[in-house]
Protein backbone atom coordinates (compact mmCIF):
# COMPACT_ATOMS: atom_id res chain seq x y z
CA UNK A 1 0.00 0.00 0.00
CA UNK A 2 1.31 3.46 -0.81
CA UNK A 3 2.38 5.37 2.44
CA UNK A 4 0.96 9.60 2.36
CA UNK A 5 2.98 11.85 3.89
CA UNK A 6 1.87 15.33 4.80
CA UNK A 7 3.82 17.87 5.60
CA UNK A 8 1.34 20.36 7.41
CA UNK A 9 2.29 24.35 7.85
CA UNK A 10 4.40 23.99 4.86
CA UNK A 11 6.94 27.22 5.12
CA UNK A 12 10.97 27.27 4.77
CA UNK A 13 11.63 23.90 6.67
CA UNK A 14 8.62 22.25 5.10
CA UNK A 15 9.10 23.28 2.06
CA UNK A 16 13.22 22.17 2.27
CA UNK A 17 12.13 18.62 3.44
CA UNK A 18 9.95 18.04 1.03
CA UNK A 19 11.48 19.33 -1.89
CA UNK A 20 14.56 16.84 -0.62
CA UNK A 21 11.94 13.78 -0.51
CA UNK A 22 11.12 14.72 -4.28
CA UNK A 23 14.60 15.01 -5.56
CA UNK A 24 15.04 11.32 -2.94
CA UNK A 25 12.88 9.46 -5.60
CA UNK A 26 9.27 10.33 -3.54
CA UNK A 27 6.53 10.33 -5.65
CA UNK A 28 4.89 14.26 -5.25
CA UNK A 29 1.09 12.29 -5.30
CA UNK A 30 1.99 10.93 -2.73
CA UNK A 31 3.07 13.88 -0.98
CA UNK A 32 0.21 16.37 0.46
CA UNK A 33 0.80 19.88 1.86
CA UNK A 34 -1.38 22.43 4.28
CA UNK A 35 -0.92 25.73 4.50
CA UNK A 36 -2.53 28.85 6.13
CA UNK A 37 -2.84 31.02 2.64
CA UNK A 38 -4.85 29.65 -0.38
CA UNK A 39 -1.65 31.58 -2.81
CA UNK A 40 0.99 29.80 -0.72
CA UNK A 41 -0.79 26.04 -1.50
CA UNK A 42 -1.13 27.13 -5.58
CA UNK A 43 2.71 28.31 -5.19
CA UNK A 44 3.98 24.83 -3.37
CA UNK A 45 1.27 22.66 -6.21
CA UNK A 46 3.29 24.27 -9.05
CA UNK A 47 6.69 24.04 -7.76
CA UNK A 48 6.37 20.60 -6.40
CA UNK A 49 3.41 19.21 -8.10
CA UNK A 50 2.62 17.68 -4.24
CA UNK A 51 -1.26 18.11 -3.19
CA UNK A 52 -2.52 20.89 -1.17
CA UNK A 53 -5.11 19.49 1.61
CA UNK A 54 -7.14 20.61 4.41
CA UNK A 55 -5.45 20.02 8.37
CA UNK A 56 -8.59 17.98 8.63
CA UNK A 57 -8.35 15.96 5.51
CA UNK A 58 -4.58 15.36 6.37
CA UNK A 59 -5.18 13.97 9.16
CA UNK A 60 -7.60 11.56 7.94
CA UNK A 61 -6.00 10.53 4.83
CA UNK A 62 -2.19 10.58 5.19
CA UNK A 63 -0.24 7.73 6.94
CA UNK A 64 2.83 10.03 8.30
CA UNK A 65 1.91 13.68 9.36
CA UNK A 66 5.45 15.92 9.87
CA UNK A 67 4.41 19.17 12.12
CA UNK A 68 6.33 22.34 10.47
CA UNK A 69 4.04 25.05 12.01
CA UNK A 70 6.12 27.36 14.33
CA UNK A 71 6.18 26.13 18.15
CA UNK A 72 3.61 29.03 19.09
CA UNK A 73 1.25 27.91 16.27
CA UNK A 74 1.32 24.55 17.23
CA UNK A 75 -1.81 24.45 19.74
CA UNK A 76 -4.13 25.31 17.42
CA UNK A 77 -2.68 23.52 14.65
CA UNK A 78 -3.66 20.24 17.20
CA UNK A 79 -6.71 21.40 18.28
CA UNK A 80 -7.46 21.16 14.62
CA UNK A 81 -6.20 17.67 13.96
CA UNK A 82 -7.06 15.42 17.38
CA UNK A 83 -10.69 14.76 16.82
CA UNK A 84 -9.44 13.77 12.88
CA UNK A 85 -6.32 11.46 13.92
CA UNK A 86 -7.05 8.00 14.05
CA UNK A 87 -4.36 6.79 16.80
CA UNK A 88 -1.96 4.40 14.27
CA UNK A 89 -0.81 6.97 12.10
CA UNK A 90 2.86 8.43 13.12
CA UNK A 91 3.20 12.44 14.07
CA UNK A 92 6.86 13.52 13.01
CA UNK A 93 7.32 17.06 15.21
CA UNK A 94 9.86 19.66 13.07
CA UNK A 95 9.24 22.51 15.84
CA UNK A 96 11.84 24.35 18.07
CA UNK A 97 11.24 23.10 21.67
CA UNK A 98 8.08 21.60 21.93
CA UNK A 99 8.47 18.01 23.93
CA UNK A 100 6.85 14.87 22.43
CA UNK A 101 4.43 14.80 26.17
CA UNK A 102 3.21 17.96 24.37
CA UNK A 103 1.90 16.09 21.68
CA UNK A 104 0.74 12.50 23.40
CA UNK A 105 -1.66 14.98 25.93
CA UNK A 106 -3.33 16.13 22.94
CA UNK A 107 -3.60 13.03 20.54
CA UNK A 108 -5.48 9.78 20.64
CA UNK A 109 -4.17 7.87 23.92
CA UNK A 110 -0.52 5.44 21.84
CA UNK A 111 -0.13 8.04 19.41
CA UNK A 112 3.75 7.68 18.29
CA UNK A 113 5.34 10.95 17.78
CA UNK A 114 8.93 11.70 16.59
CA UNK A 115 10.70 14.72 17.61
CA UNK A 116 13.51 16.07 14.75
CA UNK A 117 15.22 19.22 14.80
CA UNK A 118 16.55 19.56 11.48
CA UNK A 119 18.09 22.64 10.10
CA UNK A 120 18.28 25.07 6.67
CA UNK A 121 21.34 23.26 4.85
CA UNK A 122 18.15 20.70 4.16
CA UNK A 123 18.12 22.55 1.32
CA UNK A 124 21.19 21.70 -0.61
CA UNK A 125 21.16 18.07 1.02
CA UNK A 126 22.93 18.79 3.86
CA UNK A 127 21.32 18.75 6.85
CA UNK A 128 21.48 17.53 10.07
CA UNK A 129 18.64 16.27 11.84
CA UNK A 130 18.56 14.63 15.43
CA UNK A 131 15.70 12.29 16.04
CA UNK A 132 14.01 11.66 18.98
CA UNK A 133 11.23 8.75 19.89
CA UNK A 134 8.00 9.59 22.09
CA UNK A 135 6.91 7.45 24.55
CA UNK A 136 4.94 5.27 22.01
CA UNK A 137 7.13 5.73 18.84
CA UNK A 138 8.75 2.42 18.26
CA UNK A 139 12.05 1.00 16.14
CA UNK A 140 9.91 0.99 13.26
CA UNK A 141 8.36 4.53 13.76
CA UNK A 142 12.14 6.07 14.28
CA UNK A 143 13.76 3.89 10.92
CA UNK A 144 10.82 5.83 9.19
CA UNK A 145 11.73 9.98 10.72
CA UNK A 146 15.19 8.66 9.58
CA UNK A 147 14.36 7.76 6.15
CA UNK A 148 12.45 10.75 5.46
CA UNK A 149 14.88 13.41 6.72
CA UNK A 150 17.94 11.12 5.82
CA UNK A 151 16.08 12.35 1.99
CA UNK A 152 18.39 15.89 2.98
CA UNK A 153 21.54 15.15 5.25
CA UNK A 154 22.04 13.20 8.12
CA UNK A 155 20.81 11.67 10.53
CA UNK A 156 21.42 11.02 14.64
CA UNK A 157 19.10 10.03 17.18
CA UNK A 158 19.76 11.19 20.34
CA UNK A 159 17.37 11.15 23.83
CA UNK A 160 14.74 13.81 23.84
CA UNK A 161 16.74 14.74 26.80
CA UNK A 162 18.98 16.30 24.51
CA UNK A 163 17.29 17.72 22.34
CA UNK A 164 17.37 21.55 23.33
CA UNK A 165 21.08 21.24 22.86
CA UNK A 166 21.03 20.03 19.78
CA UNK A 167 18.63 22.66 18.61
CA UNK A 168 21.29 25.30 20.36
CA UNK A 169 24.07 23.72 18.18
CA UNK A 170 22.52 22.38 14.86
CA UNK A 171 19.31 23.66 14.43
CA UNK A 172 19.97 26.77 15.04
CA UNK A 173 23.83 26.25 14.13
CA UNK A 174 23.86 27.73 10.41
CA UNK A 175 23.08 31.03 11.38
CA UNK A 176 26.18 31.46 13.36
CA UNK A 177 28.49 30.47 10.32
CA UNK A 178 26.21 33.13 8.41
CA UNK A 179 27.00 35.44 10.82
CA UNK A 180 30.90 34.75 10.95
CA UNK A 181 30.98 35.64 6.87
CA UNK A 182 28.89 38.71 7.65
CA UNK A 183 31.35 40.21 10.09
CA UNK A 184 34.09 38.89 7.96
CA UNK A 185 32.88 40.13 4.64
CA UNK A 186 33.10 43.55 6.72
CA UNK A 187 36.50 42.99 7.88
CA UNK A 188 37.29 42.58 4.13
CA UNK A 189 35.70 45.73 3.30
CA UNK A 190 37.72 47.71 5.99
CA UNK A 191 40.79 46.41 4.65
CA UNK A 192 39.95 47.62 1.38
CA UNK A 193 38.67 44.68 -0.66
CA UNK A 194 35.68 45.15 -2.96
CA UNK A 195 32.56 43.47 -1.30
CA UNK A 196 31.76 41.00 -3.80
CA UNK A 197 35.62 39.66 -3.61
CA UNK A 198 35.77 39.71 0.10
CA UNK A 199 32.47 37.25 0.11
CA UNK A 200 33.98 35.21 -2.18
CA UNK A 201 37.02 34.51 -0.36
CA UNK A 202 35.50 34.16 2.79
CA UNK A 203 33.07 31.38 1.14
CA UNK A 204 35.38 29.70 -0.31
CA UNK A 205 37.65 29.56 2.91
CA UNK A 206 34.97 28.76 4.54
CA UNK A 207 34.17 25.36 2.48
CA UNK A 208 37.57 24.55 2.04
CA UNK A 209 37.60 24.79 6.02
CA UNK A 210 34.36 22.78 6.34
CA UNK A 211 35.32 19.81 4.16
CA UNK A 212 38.78 19.46 6.25
CA UNK A 213 36.67 19.18 9.38
CA UNK A 214 34.50 16.92 7.66
CA UNK A 215 37.10 14.64 5.76
CA UNK A 216 40.64 15.03 6.93
CA UNK A 217 39.95 13.06 10.44
CA UNK A 218 41.72 15.67 12.16
CA UNK A 219 41.00 17.25 15.13
CA UNK A 220 40.10 21.04 15.06
CA UNK A 221 42.65 22.45 16.94
CA UNK A 222 45.40 20.37 15.04
CA UNK A 223 43.89 22.06 11.27
CA UNK A 224 44.10 25.25 13.35
CA UNK A 225 47.79 24.80 14.74
CA UNK A 226 48.78 24.43 11.06
CA UNK A 227 47.51 27.14 9.97
CA UNK A 228 49.08 29.31 12.81
CA UNK A 229 52.52 29.89 11.99
CA UNK A 230 54.90 31.22 14.64
CA UNK A 231 55.35 35.12 14.71
CA UNK A 232 52.60 34.93 11.71
CA UNK A 233 49.49 36.39 10.66
CA UNK A 234 47.01 34.18 11.75
CA UNK A 235 48.32 34.22 16.01
CA UNK A 236 47.71 37.94 15.85
CA UNK A 237 43.99 37.43 14.88
CA UNK A 238 43.48 34.75 17.21
CA UNK A 239 45.22 36.86 20.12
CA UNK A 240 42.32 39.57 19.13
CA UNK A 241 39.39 36.70 19.39
CA UNK A 242 40.47 35.39 22.73
CA UNK A 243 41.00 39.03 24.15
CA UNK A 244 37.53 39.67 22.90
CA UNK A 245 36.10 36.79 24.42
CA UNK A 246 35.00 35.17 21.26
CA UNK A 247 34.77 31.80 22.87
CA UNK A 248 33.20 32.73 25.85
CA UNK A 249 30.34 34.46 23.83
CA UNK A 250 30.03 31.32 21.81
CA UNK A 251 29.29 29.52 24.56
CA UNK A 252 27.39 31.84 26.26
CA UNK A 253 25.41 32.34 22.69
CA UNK A 254 24.76 28.88 22.71
CA UNK A 255 23.52 28.16 26.49
CA UNK A 256 20.97 31.22 25.48
CA UNK A 257 19.75 29.15 22.21
CA UNK A 258 19.65 26.16 24.55
CA UNK A 259 17.51 28.59 27.33
CA UNK A 260 15.29 29.89 24.76
CA UNK A 261 14.22 26.48 23.12
CA UNK A 262 13.44 25.27 26.80
CA UNK A 263 10.95 28.81 26.93
CA UNK A 264 9.41 27.21 24.15
CA UNK A 265 8.44 24.27 25.77
CA UNK A 266 6.96 25.72 28.52
CA UNK A 267 4.85 27.72 26.56
CA UNK A 268 6.83 30.69 27.36
CA UNK A 269 6.80 32.43 23.79
CA UNK A 270 6.64 35.74 23.65
N1 LIG B 1 13.99 27.94 10.13
C1 LIG B 1 14.86 27.08 10.65
O1 LIG B 1 16.09 27.20 10.45
C2 LIG B 1 14.40 25.92 11.45
C3 LIG B 1 13.10 25.83 11.90
N2 LIG B 1 12.71 24.75 12.64
C4 LIG B 1 11.35 24.63 13.11
O2 LIG B 1 10.54 24.44 11.97
C5 LIG B 1 9.28 25.03 12.17
C6 LIG B 1 8.97 25.93 10.98
O3 LIG B 1 9.93 26.93 10.86
P1 LIG B 1 10.03 27.75 9.49
O4 LIG B 1 9.87 26.83 8.35
O5 LIG B 1 11.25 28.58 9.62
O6 LIG B 1 8.72 28.69 9.64
P2 LIG B 1 7.74 29.22 8.53
O7 LIG B 1 6.99 30.35 9.14
O8 LIG B 1 8.50 29.47 7.26
O9 LIG B 1 6.75 27.98 8.27
C7 LIG B 1 5.63 27.69 9.04
C8 LIG B 1 4.44 27.69 8.13
O10 LIG B 1 3.33 27.17 8.82
C9 LIG B 1 2.17 27.85 8.34
N3 LIG B 1 1.09 27.64 9.31
C10 LIG B 1 0.94 28.16 10.55
N4 LIG B 1 -0.17 27.69 11.15
C11 LIG B 1 -0.74 26.84 10.27
C12 LIG B 1 -1.90 26.03 10.31
N5 LIG B 1 -2.70 25.99 11.38
N6 LIG B 1 -2.18 25.28 9.24
C13 LIG B 1 -1.39 25.28 8.15
N7 LIG B 1 -0.27 26.04 8.04
C14 LIG B 1 0.06 26.79 9.09
C15 LIG B 1 2.64 29.28 8.20
O11 LIG B 1 1.75 30.00 7.38
P3 LIG B 1 1.98 31.58 7.11
O12 LIG B 1 2.96 31.63 5.96
O13 LIG B 1 0.63 32.08 6.75
O14 LIG B 1 2.54 32.16 8.36
C16 LIG B 1 4.04 29.08 7.61
O15 LIG B 1 4.00 29.04 6.20
C17 LIG B 1 9.33 25.78 13.50
O16 LIG B 1 8.63 25.03 14.47
C18 LIG B 1 10.81 25.86 13.84
O17 LIG B 1 11.03 25.76 15.24
C19 LIG B 1 13.54 23.70 12.86
C20 LIG B 1 14.81 23.74 12.43
C21 LIG B 1 15.38 24.87 11.73
O1 LIG C 1 15.24 30.09 15.57
C1 LIG C 1 14.46 29.14 15.72
O2 LIG C 1 13.66 29.12 16.68
C2 LIG C 1 14.46 27.98 14.75
C3 LIG C 1 14.70 26.67 15.44
C4 LIG C 1 16.10 26.30 15.09
C5 LIG C 1 16.46 27.21 14.04
N1 LIG C 1 15.54 28.10 13.83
Amino acid sequence: MTQKVAVLGTGKIGEALLSGMIRAGWNSADLLVTTRRRERADELHARHGVTPVTNTEAAKTADTLILTVKPQDMGTLLDELAPHLPADRLVISGAAGIPTAYFEERLAAATPVVRVMTNTPALVDEAMSVISAGTHATAAHLAHAEEIFGAVGKTLRVPESQQDACTALSGSGPAYFFYLVEAMTDAGILLGLPRDKAHELIVQSAIGAATMLRDSGEHPVKLRENVTSPAGTTISAIRELESHGVRAALIAALEAARDRSRELASGTTG
